[in-house]
């Protein structure tokens, strides 16, 4: 089924949908004709609403109480020839643990679909990152691999916020995303030379109608950014510089844990070193025994030295 047009872009002030347009230019010189972004964090976030922001309609439901029972959803659009897929997920997390079951059920909507983007939600107004969000990291990293996190970026909503103590806007978004950026490594496993190299965009949000905007009538941060096309300009670049996208194959759905693949070889790798290594390393202790000379020790408990030494 062809996709429905984007007749959403066109809501944008005529400058957003400029630089929207320069950017599907972009993807398309590099061809890529197509863009799968999939939206996932913790309930309640602002997963759905982000989804309607991007495209520009009211496609996703949005409720101000954690929603049951969700599915995912894909929003396809296409504009110029070129499509743009965006699909909302449920929130992972129920009663302070990860639903495996949710997670199950994303993985089988996924099945067959390629992720370009991962776009890992959380608010900007939430003061302190804890085991949870860890945890939900790394059920995203054991679900698609660490690779997902090379296509991935960090999302925070609420972003038209005071700072609380009188801080500066800039140095408090420094300071969440520093927060939430650890807890991305540490949940993904990623080492962290390569998580540096790697460095995981933030991107600020503000899903709420009452956004400020400028002479332009676009979306604007407290800190001046047209954050729609700023976010935007992120997927693009994440998707433009390198990392592959994901393929949702059944291997990856089955299992095992993509991180782990290599697990299969620990027996055989054992038994090399037991053969080829401690082996060796037995043979040269019993030849080293066997032409030792007797220690002076040894020497004169047998009554052969005379006590000089
Ligand atoms: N002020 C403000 N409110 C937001 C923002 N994003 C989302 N909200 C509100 O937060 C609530 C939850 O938003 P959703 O978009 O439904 O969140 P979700 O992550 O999809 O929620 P689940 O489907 O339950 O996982 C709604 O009341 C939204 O209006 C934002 O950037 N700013």
């Amino acid at each position: 089924m062809a996709p429905i047009e984007w007749a959403g872009i066109q809501q944008f002030p005529p400058a957003t949908q400029h630089t929207l347009h320069e950017l599907l230019g972009q993807l398309k010189e590099k061809d890529v004709g197509t863009l799968t972004i999939l939206v996932m964090g913790k309930g309640g976030v602002g997963k759905s609403s982000t989804v309607n922001s991007i495209l520009g309609e009211r496609v996703a439901t949005v409720s101000a109480f954690q929603s049951e029972a969700r599915n995912p959803v894909m929003f396809s659009r296409s504009r110029l020839g070129f499509t743009l897929n965006v699909i909302d997920t449920p929130g992972i997390v129920e009663g302070g643990y990860v639903n495996e079951q949710a997670l199950e059920i994303i993985k089988r909507f996924l099945l067959g679909k390629t992720i370009d983007v991962l776009l890992y939600v959380d608010r900007l107004d939430a003061y302190r990152v804890d085991n949870l969000d860890r945890q939900v990291i790394r059920a995203i990293t054991d679900t698609f691999g660490k690779g997902i996190w090379q296509r991935g970026s960090v999302v925070l909503t609420h972003a038209q916020l005071s700072p609380p103590d009188g801080l500066n806007y800039d140095d408090f978004v420094a300071k969440r995303s520093e927060a939430l950026l650890k807890y991305v490594r540490l949940g993904s496993g990623i080492r962290k030379q390569e998580f540096q190299e790697h460095s995981i965009p933030v991107v600020l949000v503000e899903n709420s109608g009452r956004c400020k905007t400028n002479d332009g009538g676009e979306k604007i941060l407290p800190n001046g950014t047209v954050w729609i096309s700023n976010l935007m300009q992120i997927i693009t670049e994440v998707v433009l510089n390198g990392g592959k996208s994901i393929t949702v194959d059944q291997k990856l759905i089955d299992g095992p844990n993509p991180n782990n693949r290599g697990k299969f070889y620990i027996p055989l790798i054992i038994a090399f070193q037991y053969f080829f290594v401690v082996k060796r390393i037995q043979r040269a202790i019993r030849s080293d025994i066997a032409s030792e000379s007797s220690p002076l020790w040894e020497l004169r408990d047998m009554g052969l030295a005379d006590g000089k030494f």
